[in-house]
């Protein structure tokens, strides 16, 4: 199974005050934000390196850079949005694809409403980010369609994870990465995680069902 899990004591902790009832949207986004950062950090572990020389202090000095790679970070609107800048701390020239999928409350199935990709996605890592992968089927729709656009190269990152919805991305597309802070238990009959945080959609942009 290509899942991460992070178990970061900064990471659980911030995953564990996302889980609490009362929390605010204020709260929310900050540490979606936070969490969203920390997450990118392991995501983006094996960018390839190049030594090179540089002027130092007390002369050349060998060190090691990263090697250029091209990135595009992939946030699902609209929960995407929430982790898009703390992403983007980490990788400050990527540039930014859109992906507007809205989750049809009974059938559960991703309806595609928007898509605007940057150019050259057969040369660049895509970081999908969005906060929940519940079905999968928005994760499995937005790799399809990067995938149909060039792309070879795709992660995702997500806050919390169903086993449902790992399965089906791992089943559809074995070569994407999750990268996760938590697989959680199961979904529920709505297609909620469990624990999970609730709607992070909702949540982060202050909205009501
Ligand atoms: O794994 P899945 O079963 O596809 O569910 C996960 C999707 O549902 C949520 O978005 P939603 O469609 O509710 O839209 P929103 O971000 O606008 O709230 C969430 O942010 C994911 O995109
Ligand atoms: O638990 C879930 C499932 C889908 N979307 C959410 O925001 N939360
Ligand atoms: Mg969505």
């Amino acid at each position: 199974m290509q899942i991460t899990v992070v178990k970061h004591p900064l990471v659980q902790h911030k995953l564990a005050l996302l889980r609490a009832e009362n929390v605010s949207t204020n709260k929310f986004r900050l540490l979606t934000e936070e969490l969203a950062r920390l997450l990118a950090y392991e995501a983006t572990r094996d960018l390839p390196l190049e030594t090179t020389m540089i002027a130092g202090w007390c002369g050349p000095v060998e060190v090691q850079q990263v090697k250029g790679k091209k990135l595009t970070v992939v946030p699902i609107l609209r929960a995407g949005i929430g982790m898009l800048n703390g992403v983007l701390d980490l990788v400050p020239s990527a540039k930014i694809s859109v992906v507007g999928l809205a989750r049809n409350e009974e059938t559960l199935q991703p309806e595609p409403y928007f898509e605007k990709f940057v150019g050259n996605l057969e040369d660049r890592l895509a970081l999908i980010i969005d906060p929940m992968l519940a079905t999968g089927g928005s994760l499995v729709a937005t790799i399809d369609m990067l995938k149909r656009n060039g792309c070879k190269d795709i992660k995702a990152i997500v806050m919390v994870a169903a086993p449902e919805g790992v399965k089906l991305v791992n089943d559809a597309h074995p070569d994407v990465e999750i990268v996760t802070a938590s697989l959680d238990s199961h979904l529920n009959e709505q297609g909620y995680i469990i624990p999970g945080l609730g709607d992070a959609g909702d949540k982060i942009f202050g909205t009501t069902k």
